[in-house]
């Protein structure tokens, strides 16, 4: 039997060579989240994210920019025996992914570990996950969203919600196991819709109070059970705003990791330019306002470098998070029109 499974690996390995790049480091993965074996493997030659109470590691190159830090397997090695931590510490990592060349990358915590040490040794700084997406070049900010999500899954699912018994991951950290119910628990991501509104020239945007000063944002929620993506955009904003809204147009999606990892299904609506008038949920939301496409330009323009310092009176979220690209859309969109419009 486990030789024809054998058989079955190596000729997956053999047909993948003739894939796509794509297909076969899909497959790759596949495989790593599967087999052990090849899994360790992997992490030997991979490179491993760091965080720190969640808080990723990330390193200023000699251009003045930050970057998430990934580390070779066996320099972290050497680095945890230098903080006083076994080298096999390294195998609690868990995957995320691989690079466009098929080199395997892991995420590890490393929060009961002295953060300075740690620090000084890696030459890098552990930096709070929504601090660092106005810091990392964009293009990384899935991975280190990832990264802080999954080490998140599986601190918060020790346990079997069934019998209180402890559950065991696997080896990649797909999943964890209870052995005494038998069940097995996959990481979850929350549905939540988020809309634009737009009443044909100003778009709607709404604050919570928890919100860094001045920041707007799209309307947004959680899907109830058994609601549909339709269902849950019409709902919250009734429940948020107090309006109706028509034309849901989908845009595109993104896992957000906060507050325990979301699945963002974002859509543009209208309403009725009659209708505009606005009933906050002041339970929910702190104000909401309809914004000019001058406004909106401004704020897209200038974003704010570290808007905790010195926070503009008016922005919007940082350009990794989906509600930018709906909102920069939205402008795209009022832009061709009044340019059509100016034709006519
Ligand atoms: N990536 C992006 O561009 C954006 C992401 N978001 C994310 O969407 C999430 C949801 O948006 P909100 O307007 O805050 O939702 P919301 O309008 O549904 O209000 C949040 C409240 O819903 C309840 N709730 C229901 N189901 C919940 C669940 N599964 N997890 C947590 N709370 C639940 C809680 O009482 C919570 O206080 C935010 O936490 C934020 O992380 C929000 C806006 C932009
Ligand atoms: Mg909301």
């Amino acid at each position: 039997m486990l030789q024809s499974f054998k058989h079955l690996f190596t000729c997956n390995l053999v047909l993948s060579r003739s894939f796509s790049g794509y297909v076969s480091r899909m497959r790759y993965l596949m495989r790593l989240k599967e087999d052990d074996e090849a899994y360790r493997e992997a992490l030997k030659s991979g490179k491993v994210l760091l965080y720190h109470k969640l808080s990723p590691l990330l390193r200023k190159t000699s251009s003045g920019v930050y970057k998430l830090a990934s580390l070779k397997t066996s320099d972290l090695e050497q680095i945890l025996e230098k903080v006083g931590k076994d080298k096999h510490f390294v195998n609690e990592s868990f995957l995320l992914g691989c690079t466009d060349k098929g080199e395997p990358q892991f995420s590890l915590e490393v929060g009961d570990l002295d953060r300075s040490a740690l620090e000084k040794e890696c030459r890098g700084m552990f930096v709070d996950l929504r601090k660092a997406f106005f810091m990392i070049p964009g293009p990384e900010s899935p991975l280190a969203a990832k990264g802080q999500a999954l080490l998140r899954w599986h601190q918060t699912n020790c346990f079997c919600s069934a019998t209180g018994q402890p559950t065991v991951r696997n080896q990649s950290g797909s999943f964890r196991v209870c052995h005494s119910s038998g069940i097995t628990y996959y990481p979850k991501m929350a549905p939540v819709v988020i809309v634009l509104v737009s009443d044909g020239s100003r778009c709607l945007l709404a604050r919570q109070a928890m919100f860094p000063a001045g920041m707007y944002s799209a309307l947004s929620g959680f899907c109830d059970m058994g609601e549909s993506v339709e269902e849950a955009l019409h709902r919250e904003v009734a429940e948020e705003v107090g309006l109706e809204v028509e034309n849901l147009q989908y845009s595109g999606s993104q896992h957000w990791p906060f507050p325990q990892s979301s699945f963002m299904l974002a859509c543009h609506a209208t309403v009725n330019p009659d209708k505009t008038q606005v009933n906050i949920d002041k339970a929910e939301l702190e104000d909401a306002r309809w914004f000019t496409y001058e406004e909106i330009t401004e704020a897209l323009q200038n974003p704010p470098r570290d808007p905790r310092r010195e926070p503009p009176v008016f922005w919007v979220p940082p350009s990794y998070a989906i509600a930018n690209q709906l909102i920069q859309e939205w402008a795209n969109q009022q832009q061709l029109s009044r340019k059509l419009h100016r034709l006519k």
